[in-house]
Order: C-alpha cells, then structure tokens, then sequence
C-alpha cells in the first residue's frame, strides 16, 4: 500500500530513508546528502537530493551526472532499476517535476557546490560539489577528470623522435601478410612517435602480439642507440588474473620475435596488478608513486584498460615522468570498470571510423608503408594515437560467438537474433517461458556436473600435500569450463538469486551437501584485494574438505590457484571479502575466459547496457555461449 504520509509530504529524511530501503540509493548516497544538510550547512533539498543523486551514479559506473539528462531521462541513471510500484514515489518521479533553469540557480547559491563556467578548468575551492557547466560533479571526480585531460593533451602535444630504419625494423617484425593496411603494424608504428597510444580490438585481435612486437621494436632500437643501457619496460593490469594471463601470452610468443636473444631477454615477462605497480598506501586511496615520486619507466604497457576506473587512471598518469611512453590495451567495446568512469570507452569515442588527418595518413604512408586513408577524418589530435585492430584470430568470421559478439557490437539486432536461433552448435538461445524457468537450474547443472565429478572422482586417500595440492588444481582447472553469467543484480534472474536458486537444485542433485554457508564444492571470488593472503579482486577459490599432514580430521579449506600457478590452501575464516559464483555478474567476468557461458538476460534494461553487457558476456566463452532470456 501507498505510504499516504510520504505522498503528502515527504520530509527529506523519509524520502532518502524510503529510497534506500527500495534499493534506489545506497546507504552512502543518503549519509552523504545527511553529511552536506549537518556539517556542510546545506538545507536546499533540491540541492541535497542531487548531490545525494550523484553519490549513486558513481555507485553504478559513471563519474558525472548531466543535469539536463537526469531530467529529460531519468530512468537511464540507474542500468538496473528497482521495481517501481505505483503510488509510492521514485527517484524518477522526483526527477520527472524539475525544471533545469530553477535546478541552476539553487545549485548556484549552495555553499556546497562551486560553479565553474564550462569553458574554465581550475577551481579554486573546496567544495564537495562542482557543477561545470550543466554537468555536476563529486569534486574528486571532476579533479580526476581534469587531470586526465590535462596530461593527455600534453602527452600528445610533441612527437617523439622518429625511429631510425623504422620501416625495416617493422618489415622485420610485421612480414607483409597480404592485408593492407596491416592494422598491427598500424598501431606499432604510431606507438613509436609518440608518448601516449591506445590499442583497442575485441578479444584475439593482436593486442598481445602487437605489444610484444613494439616492445622489441623500441628496445632494439634503444639497445642500438645506448649499448648496456636498455629501456625500462613495466607491465601491468588491473587485476592478478589480467596480469597472469598477460604475462602468459608474452612468454608464449617471445621466443619467436625475430629479434636478436639479447633484446628477446631485455623484454620482461613479468606483469604486475597496476596496484602494485603504483604501491599501495596501506589505508589511502592514493599510491607511493605520483608526481613527486613517478615510476622509474621508461615505457609502461597497461593491458585490460577497459577495467581500470577513472580513479586508477589519474593516479597512473599522475605517477608518469613526461618523458615516460605509455601504452594503453584494451577492448574498448567491453563494459567499463565496475568502479566510477569509463575511460577506455571514452576516449576511444570514433575509433571505429579512425578520423585520421591527412598528416597522420602522410606519416603512416611514409613510414610504415600502410594506407589508412578510407578511415580519413577531421579527427582531434587524441584520435591520431588511437588504433583498432579489427581481426579476430580467436573467432574466425565464420565462428558462431565471433559474429553474434559483431553483430550486437554493431547494434544489428536481427542478424544477432538469426545466429541465435540457427544451426551454429557455439551460439544458441535458451527460451525461459518466466523469470524462474528452471531450465536455468537445468542447464547450469550440466555444466557444473564435470567440476564436481572432478572434486569426487580426484580426491586423494590419505594427507599427502602434494597430492591434495594436484587434486585442487584439478578442480580449480575443471571449474573454468563453464560459467555463469549474470547481467543483473535484482529479482529472479539477479546474480545473488541466481546463486541460490543453482545450489538448491546442486544439493537436490546430490551433487553437493548444502547449499548455504560453507561446504565442499562451493565456488567463491574474491571480491577485494588482500595483500596479506596473496589474493586479488576477482580471483576465484572452490571449497574442499581437506586433511593435511598432521591433521586427524578433515577441514574445510578454500583452495587457490595463484599467477604463479602455486596452489594456496585457506580456511574460510581468513576470508572476508567473498562470494559464491554458481552465477557471477559479467562485471565481474572480465578479464576471465571460461570454454563455455551461459548468459542469463532479463528482457528489459536500457539497451546500449544490453548490448555493452552481451557482447562482453559472449566472449568470455571460448567454445560456446547460451543466452537464456524470458520470451518477450
Ligand atoms: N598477425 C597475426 N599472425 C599470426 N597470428 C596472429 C596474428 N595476430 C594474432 N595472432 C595470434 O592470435 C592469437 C591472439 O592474439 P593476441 O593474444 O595477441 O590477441 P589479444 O587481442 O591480445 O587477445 P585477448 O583479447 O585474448 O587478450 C595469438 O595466438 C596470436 O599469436
């Protein structure tokens, strides 16, 4: 029933309290707006709400609130919306009665919010608020951005020499293929005059490759030029998985760089979380290096750079010497970091179409001997140190998942619906005639069974570590062969119902004992970095009944795969940052792969986050891809 007191008059405590309760805003959000009214001296509730409103879209991804769009559309400020039940009032219904020339003047006259002139980018307060232009800010989000802006434009204002016999080197490393232009040697080329290059491409397209390519190119030219003194190279991602599988494909693929063995060893293969890499401050959001104490590179590579959140961004850029090169991979068609800010996304605005001005057409023309001019353009000067790489060596064009992950990329509806229902075995639809349709349960029973199995059938006798170690291993492997994948967080077909729903019907099964709290079987990620453990955001652990030397009766441990592919063995009580991933969110997906996923889709949401959400769910999957939906 309609609450018929907070109709009539909700006081502002009541609304924010209501919509709390009703999932709207986080408690964060509320004690935020509380924060400005008691110590901020704000009692505009207008003023309050919003600031209350901008606390929420960081929450969900975005760093900014435009004025004019929460008004006009206010549903898109939430990617997963409450329920709405009529009579009770919304969010959307608050934002649906502003008028934006009366929302301008109360944020002009608040103490809490500084109002800077849009063409203006240096502040002079210290208020929790900025509002630039039509566009309001939590402060930190509008100095972050600022600085982004500002070292990128310097980044990009000189060149950097030109290599000597650029042209052989590339020949050397990029033999002619037959395609013209080679995007690769596109990429590696610019990346050489310049101290900042983005390399964006969907999964398999050479990202890896070209890198490592750029990385012999520069050094043998650097090791020609100052014999003994090579360059300093770092490697980093966002998260210990990225970092591993990095790390992976450069060792993999650089004994065959044909490039002298001294160079080969001068390229590290080493890669670090990009936490790391700027040390933490136990306690702080900010690093050891900044721009008082940069990083020690001469060229820093940052792989997966659609997860890193615009925080993470500043503070690399902050950290880099001027002179230091930078080199950002990534999938810029990937959803954004799970933290505030797209930046990837953002700045490779246009990639697609290249926008590359005659000069850069001339110079690539001339240096690397490609022809990029069908993708000419009045570009901006960032544009011309952007490169996508548009073939995928990991689906071919007639794979099943590589086409439905271009076709939804490219906002083709239809064919995307055609693949889906065609004969392709590694791309197919899962029809749920209602939210709680349990072909789910069915279809992610099967898929979980070999895992299980594996845990039953490998299980040593006795208390041999190593053998309890190998068993683990075993296990952890056999569980990333398929996954699945939730796109929401609420109802029935949300990641946390999805969760429950899967292990009531394993424990049905008999395939495992219980469904809640700890038990042998249960797959858990690791939801925030622990230093301590070795653990990072987004690792994931299967609980195992273990007895280890010494040991008279058997315990539950959580077993561990680390990069350095040892096995830690844990007892749930160290873990505190944790959840179960019978279903996990596609956020949370990136940066992994799994043989097979099994997408589960609601049928409504906004559709850019559909789309963003489906393409990078379907190519976490390396063999198949369902997508269970409700029949619209
Ligand atoms: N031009 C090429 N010639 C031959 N093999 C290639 C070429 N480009 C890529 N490959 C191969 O395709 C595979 C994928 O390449 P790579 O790992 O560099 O792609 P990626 O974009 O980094 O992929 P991911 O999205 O998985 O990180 C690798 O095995 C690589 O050796």
């Amino acid at each position: 029933m309609p609450d018929a007191a907070l109709l009539r008059a909700p006081t502002l405590p009541d609304r924010l309290q209501r919509w709390l309760t009703d999932d709207w805003l986080r408690g964060i959000d509320a004690a935020f707006a509380a924060l400005l009214a008691e110590q901020g001296g704000e009692t505009d509730e207008t003023v309050l709400i919003l600031a209350a409103l901008t606390s929420h879209i960081v929450g969900d991804g975005h760093t900014r609130l435009a004025l004019d769009q929460a008004i006009r559309e206010p549903l898109t400020l939430w990617s997963d919306p409450p329920p709405q039940t009529p009579g009770i009032e919304t969010p959307i219904d608050w934002l649906d009665g502003l008028n934006l020339d009366a929302v301008r003047d109360r944020l002009a006259g608040s103490p809490a919010v500084e109002t800077i002139d849009s063409r203006r980018t240096e502040s002079r307060l210290t208020t929790p608020l900025v509002r630039h232009g039509d566009t309001l800010y939590l402060r930190r989000y509008w100095a972050n951005e600022q600085l982004i802006e500002r070292v990128l434009t310097e980044r990009l204002q000189d060149q950097t020499a030109a290599i000597p016999a650029l042209r052989q080197r590339l020949d050397t490393l990029f033999p002619p293929a037959g395609r013209d232009p080679d995007w690769q040697r596109v990429a590696c080329a610019l990346a050489t005059r310049s101290r900042f290059t983005l390399i964006t491409g969907g999964p398999g397209t050479g990202k890896t490759r070209t890198v490592l390519r750029l990385l012999g190119l520069l050094q043998s030219q650097r090791m020609d030029s100052h014999p003994g003194k090579p360059l300093r190279i770092r490697l980093a991602a966002p998260t210990g998985k990225a970092a591993a599988r990095l790390g992976e494909s450069i060792s993999a693929e650089i004994d065959a760089l044909p490039l002298p063995g001294s160079v080969r060893d001068a390229i590290p293969r080493s890669v670090s979380t990009l936490h790391r890499l700027l040390g933490p401050r136990p306690g702080s959001r900010l690093f050891r290096h900044d721009r008082h104490d940069p990083l020690h590179a001469d060229l820093v590579v940052v792989d997966e750079a659609s997860m890193i959140d615009q925080e993470l961004t500043a503070r690399l850029l902050d950290a880099l010497r001027p002179e230091t090169r930078l080199v950002l991979l990534g999938d810029k068609d990937q959803l954004a970091s799970v933290e505030a800010g797209a930046v990837l996304g953002e700045l490779c605005a246009g990639a697609d179409a290249g926008h590359y001005t005659t000069a850069t057409i001339d110079w690539v023309r001339t240096m690397a001997g490609d022809d990029i001019a069908a993708w000419q353009g009045a570009g901006t000067a960032l544009q011309q140190h952007i490169v996508k790489l548009r073939e995928s060596r990991r689906f071919s064009a007639d794979s099943g998942i590589g086409a439905f992950a271009e076709s939804v990329r490219s906002g083709d509806q239809a064919h995307a619906a055609a693949l889906l229902d065609g004969p392709d075995p590694d791309i197919q639809r899962l029809p749920l005639t209602h939210d709680s349709d349990s072909a789910i349960e069915t279809a992610a029973t099967g898929g979980y069974q070999p895992y299980l199995a594996a845990l039953r059938q490998s299980r040593p006798l006795g208390d041999d570590r190593d053998a309890i170690t190998e068993w683990a291993r075993i296990v952890l492997r056999s569980f990333t062969r398929f996954q699945v994948l939730a796109t929401i967080r609420h109802g029935p077909l949300g990641v946390a119902r999805l969760n429950e729903r899967i292990a009531a019907r394993l424990q049905h099964e008999g395939l495992i004992d219980r469904a809640t709290g700890w038990f042998e079987g249960r797959p858990v990620m690791i939801t925030r970095n622990d230093y301590e453990l070795g653990l990072m955001n987004g690792d994931v652990g299967i609980c195992l009944s273990t007895r280890l030397p010494g040991e008279t009766a058997s315990r539950l441990r959580v077993a561990f795969e680390l990069a350095d592919h040892s096995v830690r063995l844990l007892l749930p009580s160290r873990l505190d940052a944790v959840e179960s991933v019978f279903a996990m969110t596609v956020h949370k997906s990136q940066g992994s792969e799994f043989d097979h996923v099994l997408v589960v889709l609601p049928t409504s949401g906004p559709a850019q986050t559909r789309a963003e959400l489906l393409y990078t769910a379907a190519t976490r999957a390396r063999s198949g891809a369902v997508i269970a939906h409700p029949r619209a």
